[in-house]
């Protein structure tokens, strides 16, 4: 049995947690570079838990420049098992309203200015990414966000842009009307994708803030009130945090959706054509097969 140890990524207007024990800033270096910030270590009822703002503590980072795949790789080198993002985002859908939480479960992403994956020349992957997020991590998120009393709607398509700049009144139609998706937020991806390949389990919950730029009846979107929205749900993504330790448990066994097993048949270059200078890179990512 592996030991749980739950990641909360903050988002927009979350640099901290509190309420857990022993709680300790580390720095954790990684071949990909530094995280964002330093990591919150700790744990809640007996659960290792570990929280990482994604833009850093002060906000330095913009969507296109957080280090993704530093922060990934950081959290499982700490032995994390279970990664959960929280997010600010735009909502296309009327009953989708600023204040309500949605469990993300499907992404199109429309970034094109990052770093998208671990592997490359010299070692070469390609995970399924049909299902991005983990079912049972997001099981845990509904259940524990309704005990907090928090609106949840479970499932919905996040459009991941670039930024940072909002989208026009046509993209947020578009998105709308005729590409299906609910919410849009900057940062979900390339993340959900570099947890996959990290074989770490990943569900996000996106904090409705506000309509994007599509509704007739609201303003478009700015970041005041983007920010207002937040500091009000902050109690509410609180108590939601502080429920999963007793959903997800301190032991693990493995993920009934396979996102812990998920480079078991991905890497394509024969053994003899590795690059040892990125298999040595990859060693927390996928040390496991390698
Ligand atoms: C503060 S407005 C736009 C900014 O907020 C969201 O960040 P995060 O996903 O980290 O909460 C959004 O994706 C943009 O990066
Ligand atoms: N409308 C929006 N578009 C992109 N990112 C966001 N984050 C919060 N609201 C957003």
């Amino acid at each position: 049995m592996t030991q749980t140890k739950i990641a909360i990524i903050g988002g927009s207007g979350i640099y901290d947690i509190d309420g857990l024990e022993n709680a300790e800033w580390v720095t954790v270096e990684t071949p990909w570079g530094a995280p964002s910030d330093q990591i919150l270590t700790g744990s809640l009822n007996g659960v290792g838990m570990a929280f990482l703002p994604r833009h850093g503590r002060g906000h330095v980072h913009s969507p296109t420049e957080v280090p993704y795949r530093a922060n990934i790789d950081a959290l499982k080198r700490l032995g994390v098992t279970d990664v959960i993002s929280v997010s600010a985002c735009g909502s296309f859908r009327e009953h989708m309203a600023p204040g309500d939480f949605v469990i993300v479960d499907q992404f199109i992403d429309r970034t094109f200015a990052r770093e998208k994956s671990f592997f490359g020349t010299g070692c070469v992957a390609h995970v399924s990414v049909a299902h991005p997020t983990c079912p049972r991590l997001s099981d845990a998120c509904e259940t524990a966000g309704k005990a907090a009393g928090i609106t949840i709607h479970r499932g919905g398509t996040y459009l991941a842009m670039e930024g940072p700049q909002f989208s026009s009144l046509a993209e947020s139609k578009m998105y709308r009307e005729h590409w299906g998706c609910d919410v849009i937020g900057m940062t979900n991806m390339p993340e959900a994708k570099l947890a996959r390949e990290a074989e770490l389990c990943y569900a996000s919950i996106a904090m409705v803030t506000d309509y994007d730029s599509w509704h007739p009846d609201h303003g478009e979107v700015d970041v005041s009130a983007i920010i207002a929205t937040l500091t009000g749900n902050a109690e509410k993504g609180r108590a939601l945090v502080k429920g999963l330790p007793d959903l997800l448990g301190a032991e693990r066994a493995p993920c009934p959706h396979g996102c812990d097993r998920a480079l078991e048949y991905a890497i394509l270059t024969a053994p003899e054509k590795r690059d040892p200078a990125l298999l040595a890179k990859l060693d927390a990512v996928a040390g496991r097969i390698l």
